[in-house]
């Protein structure tokens, strides 16, 4: 018999830094898994050899706002074609920590970079193409900062940014969640993990298993 695997699905984590993205997308992860699904887990800056190396960078090294931006969407561009296209066509799910509303949040909104010219890489780096959905963990920047704090880790480039950063940060993933209220849900993350949790599992399963 010649099935053909339906195209997987490809959901991104988004938000400012120390909003709690990272368990919850081990939990969405084993959530999918258990409905017998192969997810492929990624991030970005990442997801692939040198997506890697050029996430060393864009977190250590100074650079020019509009280097910055063309590195992220330079990295993007190789994540999807060596990573997420290949596997989505294979069947895979794909769950991403970030992609591009993280740009349009931290290079346009945090750092001003131009509107124009963001959507100029976007449209070029994948034209018509964007997640299935997106979870955007909003909560107020100072609450972020004292659990990025907590960790003990050292801050890189974007953590160290100051909290008036993190407010534009904020604000722009708003703005970008209304202007795509299909695809982006918006989380209330200053809530304990288990009640996030619960709603996270409750719009994946509305969204892909009703
Ligand atoms: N809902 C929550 N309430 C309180 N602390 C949390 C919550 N979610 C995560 N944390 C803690 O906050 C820190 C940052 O979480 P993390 O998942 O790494 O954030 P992100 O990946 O969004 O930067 C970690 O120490 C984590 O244990
Ligand atoms: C994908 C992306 C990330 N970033 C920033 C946001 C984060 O501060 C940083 C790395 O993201 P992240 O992996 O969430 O950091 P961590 O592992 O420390 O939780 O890169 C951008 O500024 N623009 C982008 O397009």
């Amino acid at each position: 018999m010649n099935q053909t695997r339906a195209r997987g699905r490809f959901i991104t984590f988004e938000g400012i830094d120390g909003a709690g993205k990272s368990s919850q997308i081990a939990a969405v992860v084993a959530l999918l898994q258990a409905r017998g699904l192969t997810v492929d887990q990624t991030r970005e800056p990442g997801g692939t050899a040198l997506g890697e190396k050029l996430r060393e960078l864009l977190l250590h090294e100074p650079m020019h706002l509009e280097t910055e931006a063309m590195l992220m969407f330079a990295a993007r561009r190789e994540h999807l074609a060596a990573r997420i296209h290949p596997a989505l066509e294979a069947g895979s799910w794909v769950v991403s920590d970030r992609f591009t509303d993280a740009t349009y949040a931290y290079q346009v909104g945090g750092r001003g970079l131009d509107a124009a010219k963001f959507s100029a890489l976007e449209d070029w780096v994948h034209p018509g193409f964007q997640p299935d959905l997106t979870l955007v963990f909003d909560l107020p920047p100072e609450v972020a900062a004292a659990r990025v704090a907590n960790t003990g880790n050292a801050p890189d480039r974007f953590e160290r940014e100051q909290r008036d950063f993190f407010e534009r940060v904020r604000a722009a993933y708003l703005e970008r969640a209304h202007m795509a209220p299909q695809r982006i849900c918006v989380i209330a993350a200053d809530r304990a993990p288990e009640q996030i949790r619960a709603e996270i599992e409750a719009i994946v399963a509305e969204r892909f298993f009703r």
